[in-house]
């Protein structure tokens, strides 16, 4: 028997302040359901195949499909090919079990000159219980490649809903700290006054050498996008592959 999944009314909510779609109204405009022309729904049920050795959705795997859909949103408004340039900070707030389904939704905020903020919300939905709940939402930063004549100019994105306005000024504020962030690290680096062998007083400290996981990989045709390069959700799922397997080389065993 097959089931099908009820029919989502999500529509533009901020990302910070999810809540449950039976619960907010469709925004209307002169009395018409409204819907962002830039916004991309990408529905997907968790298989074995995309479950990690705990049987719960991979990061990895989370990370690849919230990249294409958020691809597809900034390619929608751009009209042309984008790239990721970077995805802020990630707080995930529930794991998903195999046979879930995932519901992710990207709209672009606000454009700037070449780059622009795409929001993506996560969400999981329980078929047979009719229960949604948020899992996470990011900000990506989307830039057109630059053509022949050089870097693109993108068409402004006007906002309708009083959502969309706090989206669209919040971007440019988000966009502001991410551009100082890389300066702020760096400064951070140069100032720290870190001195080797301040870890030793602990009993059961690790050296650092021995979390460190190395991994090569080859890139094949299943790892490219549309435009015949990496997949930026690919790299972010390599990245945290590594990333986990750092973590278990702890002396406290499985750390999940
Ligand atoms: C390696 C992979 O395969 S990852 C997967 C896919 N992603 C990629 O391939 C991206 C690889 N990176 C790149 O091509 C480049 O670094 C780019 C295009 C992201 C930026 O190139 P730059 O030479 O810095 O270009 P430029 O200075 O013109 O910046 C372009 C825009 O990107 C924005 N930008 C650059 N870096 C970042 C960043 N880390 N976060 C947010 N925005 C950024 C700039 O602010 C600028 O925005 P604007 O045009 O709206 O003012």
């Amino acid at each position: 028997m097959s089931v099908s999944p009820p029919a989502l009314t999500f529509l533009p909510v901020t990302m910070s302040d999810w809540k449950d779609p039976d619960n907010v109204p469709d925004p209307q405009i002169n009395g018409e359901s409204y819907r962002n022309p830039t916004e991309v729904k990408m529905s997907q049920i968790v298989l074995p195949c995309h479950a990690n050795h705990c049987g719960e959705l991979s990061v990895g795997q989370l990370l690849k499909w919230m990249d294409s859909t958020a691809c597809l949103s900034a390619e929608r408004h751009a009209g042309c090919s984008c790239i990721t340039a970077s995805v802020d900070d990630i707080h995930f707030e529930h794991t998903i079990g195999v046979g879930k389904v995932v519901n992710i939704i990207a709209k672009v905020n606000r454009a700037f000159t070449s780059s622009m903020e795409v929001g993506i919300l996560v969400t999981c939905e329980d078929l047979y219980t009719d229960k949604q709940w948020k899992v996470c939402h990011a900000f990506a930063t989307f830039v057109a490649r630059r053509t022949e004549a050089g870097k693109v100019q993108l068409k402004q994105v006007i906002p309708h809903t009083q959502m969309e306005q706090m989206e669209y000024s919040l971007a440019a504020e988000r966009r502001r700290m991410r551009l100082i962030h890389a300066e702020i690290i760096t400064d951070l680096l140069s100032s720290s006054t870190a001195q080797l062998g301040e870890c030793q007083e602990y009993e059961d400290a690790v050296p650092a050498e021995r979390t460190r996981v190395e991994s090569v990989e080859l890139v094949l045709p299943p790892h490219a996008n549309h435009q015949v390069s990496t997949f930026g959700g690919q790299i972010m799922a390599w990245m945290e592959n590594v990333a986990t397997i750092a973590a278990w080389c702890s002396p406290t065993d499985f750390l999940l």
